[in-house]
């Protein structure tokens, strides 16, 4: 696995955060999109910022990574005040958005070297790094080839690749395994396991409960704004009374009243067919 993902420094089990953000708010508008939200995650774990669609996930994104900053409230990652010390912040810490823009006239190659020279990098460990990132996500094979011309997935996972470039502590993914295969989300969910192994802190946003059930050591779950619980997994699962992670987030989301579809301008269903699995509610 990669050399150069050497540990961050050891810190004392328990003792500091990777990251402290408190009372934030944002505004879009009149429209309040972040509402006092709490999110402590300690160095070391493995984060699911879990949420339905609208939830804040994106715009904590966006505020942790200093795109917007905060109406009220404060931000501390790995120790630094992030809104007074962003470029401090910005050295230590990778972020794959959830909306990717990648410049589309380089190679995949070139796109990486490009990233770790403005992290700061000397050319031969650029050039080295990009050629050790593009093989463990998979992308030896497309290395050549203009960023315009991967598919979907393959953007996802070179977003990937450029946020590991400069071997950050900490890292943000919005949604990363949107619009990858399976296979490769197999690979990126390796990589990712392996980074967490190395002592990286990582926040995960996704939709696919299972992914989160497999990698994550804490979650947290947000909705309208605010953060609705958040700690260790187990201890979540033992507080709501669950087995997992999905069930959980059930408990604290109220199940939408459109899962129970009624259409009315169908006919009944027709008495000879085999019905589908009713999933649980
Ligand atoms: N630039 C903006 N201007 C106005 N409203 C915004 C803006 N960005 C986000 N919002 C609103 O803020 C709320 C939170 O959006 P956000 O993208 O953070 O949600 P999310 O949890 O990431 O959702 P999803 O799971 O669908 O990606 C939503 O109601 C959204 O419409």
């Amino acid at each position: 696995m990669a050399s150069f993902m050497t540990p961050p420094p050891a810190e004392p089990a328990g003792q500091e955060l990777a990251i402290d953000a408190r009372g934030l708010v944002k505004r879009f508008g009149t429209f309040t999109a972040l509402d006092g939200l709490e999110l402590q995650i300690p160095r070391g774990a493995f984060y699911a910022f879990l949420g339905p669609n609208g939830a804040g996930k994106s715009t904590s994104i966006a505020l942790l990574t200093g795109v917007y900053g905060p109406d009220q409230g404060t931000i501390r990652m790995l120790g630094v005040d992030a809104v007074a010390r962003p470029l401090d912040v910005k050295q230590r810490v990778g972020v794959v958005p959830e909306e990717l823009s990648l410049f589309e006239r380089l190679t995949g190659r070139q796109y990486l070297t490009f990233c770790a020279r403005m992290y700061g990098l000397d050319g031969a460990q650029a050039a080295s790094r990009a050629v050790e990132l593009l093989e463990l996500t998979e992308l030896t094979y497309k290395a050549g080839a203009l960023v315009a011309e991967y598919s979907k997935g393959m953007r996802r996972r070179l977003a990937i690749a450029a946020a590991l470039i400069h071997a950050p502590e900490l890292v943000l993914l919005d949604e990363p395994f949107e619009g990858i295969d399976v296979l490769a989300a197999g690979v990126i969910r390796e990589l990712l396991r392996e980074l967490s192994r190395r002592g990286v802190t990582l926040l995960l946003t996704t939709h696919v409960l299972e992914i989160a059930e497999r990698l994550a050591t804490h979650a947290g779950v947000i909705r309208g704004g605010r953060m609705l619980d958040q700690g260790p997994v187990e201890q979540l699962r033992q507080r709501h009374g669950v087995s997992t992670l999905e069930a959980v987030f059930e408990k604290l989301i109220a199940v939408p009243a459109a899962r129970n579809a009624k259409l009315s301008f169908y006919g009944e269903p027709a008495a000879n067919v085999v019905p589908l699995r009713r999933e649980s509610a």
